[in-house]
């Protein structure tokens, strides 16, 4: 596949580094979703695999979010394939079974951020240039409860009602004082305590780790997987508005403008 560039290594520690690769903004299109999903059920199903750092090749930015061109003016099959693709992602990465520690590397908003909020532990560059957060109202669309749901496992309610509401994107330093990324490390430092942390998770026995993940995490992968194709008719008949397209195109609109 040629459009998300995803470079993994395991190292003689069980653990693998994935580095996102799809220039300009590392956006999550749907050959990048599928992409991701594959490499991660690789990962999964190989048993000299323990863990994962999810990470940037691209400088400034982790990911952009869900690709927007994917919710614009398609048709309603592939806006199907396309959610499925997003759902897809989130069960494999929120209910892996590997340790997985998010070094967010630049910006992450949208989908960007659920990638981060769905590993296990998040570090971030201290750069104040760097914002993250589930910045959709921004946009006039809405995070869906999984993505919600995932937010509030790592924030809490009132952080995650407030933040999303405002379709808040927080400034690296902002996103750790509110629990959003777990640690602040100088951006060269970043892969080296990803790495640090790592070996800290896995030097407990895996079957302890994996059975608390899941006792952790198995209401809210369930609900998606009760509500699948539900969830998918939702987004269809959301994104499918004129009003939510008019409001997409805007926001595309204003993101070319800004450069010039
Ligand atoms: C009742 C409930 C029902 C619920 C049903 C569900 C409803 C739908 C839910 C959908 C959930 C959506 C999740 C998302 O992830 S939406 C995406 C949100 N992402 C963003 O808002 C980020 C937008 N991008 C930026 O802010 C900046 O690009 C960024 C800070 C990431 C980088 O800035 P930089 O200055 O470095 O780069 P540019 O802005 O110049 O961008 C370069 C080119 O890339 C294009 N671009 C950027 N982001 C995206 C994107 N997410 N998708 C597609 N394209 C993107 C940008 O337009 C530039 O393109 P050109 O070079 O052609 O101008």
């Amino acid at each position: 596949m040629a459009a998300a560039t995803l470079a993994r290594r395991i190292g003689r520690s069980g653990v693998a580094v994935m580095k996102f690769k799809s220039p300009p903004v590392n956006s999550l299109s749907l050959e990048f979703l599928t992409e991701f999903s594959i490499s991660l059920e690789k990962l999964e199903n190989n048993r000299a695999c323990r863990g994962v750092i999810i990470t940037s090749a691209l400088p400034k930015i982790f990911s952009s979010g869900l690709d927007i061109t994917e919710m614009c003016g398609k048709s309603i099959e592939h806006y199907t394939e396309f959610w499925r693709a997003v759902q897809e992602m989130w069960l494999r990465l929120y209910g892996s079974n590997m340790v997985t520690v998010a070094a967010v590397n630049g910006s992450s908003p949208a989908g960007g951020c659920l990638i981060a909020l769905s590993c296990d532990y998040r570090i971030m560059a201290e750069n104040p240039k760097f914002s993250i957060g589930l910045n959709e109202a921004q946009l006039g669309i809405v995070a869906p409860f999984w993505f919600k749901d995932t937010f509030v496992n790592v924030v809490g309610h009132r952080i995650a009602e407030r933040s999303l509401q405002l379709g808040s994107l927080h400034p690296a330093p902002e996103a750790h004082k509110l629990g959003l990324v777990d640690e602040l490390v100088p951006e060269e430092k970043l892969m080296e305590k990803a790495a640090a942390v790592m070996a800290q998770w896995l030097a407990l026995p895996d079957h302890a780790r994996q059975l608390t993940k899941t006792m952790m995490r198995k209401a809210v992968l369930d609900r998606l997987v009760a509500h699948r194709e539900e969830d998918i008719k939702n987004f269809i008949s959301f994104v499918s508005k004129e009003s939510i397209q008019k409001s997409l195109r805007m926001y595309m609109e204003m993101l070319k403008k800004k450069k010039s």
